[in-house]
């Protein structure tokens, strides 16, 4: 192989990108370093690998993999390795100010964890190296202040117009629970609550952010069609559980997306099995094996199945969610997993919009 007849370092690009290929993980597709703008020479002939999506468990994988291939005594590359998302189109809609991709997490039915998911989520894909923004559009049931420790306080505005988005643990947040109290959010209606989460959404500064998660209003009414028309969503993710019920609830969500265009990426089991805090046993208390099999029979990628455990309830409620406060547990790395999905089927799935294109590609 023309690496190792001689030992010294390949410097020809395609040759680099042949190597590459021979790379092989799950958040990347067959012949990755082909793809356009991942691998790049500068003019001065250094080479650069830049994957397009929040991917730090890839990174760290291709760097012990270069590392065991250079034990082996394979002359490797000089590579600069890192990540820079880039923005997906969003149908023909313009992106939002500050935003590179909008994410909505949903569920038809209300309490299956969805404010859970979105939370840990947005953690877990800022553990993949991404900036995130995260932004509660559970106009009648905001829980975000209560899960990220932020209950009481309010986003200034710096210029009397845009609210600046209020801080925690690294991420940044809006939401309608930072503006009005909850009674008042309970009796808005649906016009009414459309045009606080349009406030909320183009109103705030976002300070260039890789991923906004948008935290929606449980169910499939008209107050989540409009929302979901009103603006330029990147890409759906569907929460749901195990229970027959629930999973029935989630094919109409996934049909409601389907109605105004906006693609589903995927679908998230929540308490897909239950984890015995005393023995570690694992049980199905809510059956097995549905959601993997609504995913097959509908077409739909099955993003992740995160387990129900006292710890992720306790550490949400404390406002200390576990992918942050329990940065190594096994949970942690199960929402991390998740993460690396979205970034990555989000990536090789879709478009990259014409800015990113240019982006990549620059030498
Ligand atoms: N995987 C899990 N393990 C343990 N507890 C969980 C898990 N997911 C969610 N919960 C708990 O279940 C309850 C409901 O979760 P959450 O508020 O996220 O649901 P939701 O779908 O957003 O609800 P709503 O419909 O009110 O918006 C919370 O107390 C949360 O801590």
């Amino acid at each position: 192989m023309f690496l190792g007849r001689d030992k010294t370092q390949p410097k020809d690009l395609n040759d680099v990108i042949s190597f590459l290929n021979q790379f092989e993980h799950p958040a990347l597709i067959l012949d990755w370093a082909s793809h356009k703008g991942l691998v790049t020479q500068s003019k001065k002939g250094d080479i650069s690998v830049t994957f397009p999506f929040a991917a730090n468990a890839v990174i760290q994988s291709l760097t012990e993999w270069l590392s065991a291939k250079q034990s082996d005594g394979e002359a490797i590359p000089d590579l600069a390795i890192s990540s820079r998302v880039v923005p997906m189109k969003a149908g023909d809609k313009t992106q939002l100010k500050g935003v590179k991709n909008l994410l909505v997490v949903s569920s038809a039915k209300g309490g299956v964890g969805k404010s859970t998911t979105s939370v840990n989520l947005a953690l877990a894909l800022k553990a993949q190296g991404a900036k995130v923004g995260i932004l509660d559009a559970d106009i009648y049931g905001p829980s975000l202040p209560i899960m990220l420790g932020t209950k009481g306080k309010q986003p200034i505005t710096l210029d009397g117009k845009l609210m600046e988005p209020i801080e925690a643990h690294g991420l940044y947040s809006n939401s309608i629970g930072y503006l009005v109290p909850d009674e008042d959010a309970m009796v808005w209606r649906g016009p009414m609550a459309s045009k606080a989460f349009a406030q909320l959404v183009n109103e705030t500064r976002w300070p260039d952010i890789d991923y906004l998660i948008v935290d929606m209003p449980p169910g499939t009414g008209d107050i989540q069609l409009s929302l979901a028309q009103q603006f330029p969503v990147t890409a759906a993710i569907v929460v749901t559980t195990p229970q027959d019920l629930a999973l029935a609830d989630a094919i109409k969500g996934v049909a409601m997306f389907e109605k105004v265009a906006v693609p589903v990426l995927g679908v998230v089991e929540n308490m897909s099995y239950h984890i015995c805090s005393q023995c570690g046993h694992h049980e199905a208390i809510f059956g097995h094996g549905g959601a993997v099999k609504m995913a097959e029979q509908y077409g739909l990628s099955l993003l992740g199945q995160v387990p129900l455990h006292i710890q992720i309830r306790e550490d949400i409620d404390a406002g200390n969610p576990t992918v942050e406060s329990a940065s190594d547990s096994e949970f942690s790395t199960i929402y991390k997993q998740l993460a690396l999905n979205v970034a990555s089927q989000l990536y090789w799935r879709g478009d990259a919009s014409a800015e990113s294109i240019a982006i990549t590609t620059v030498g």
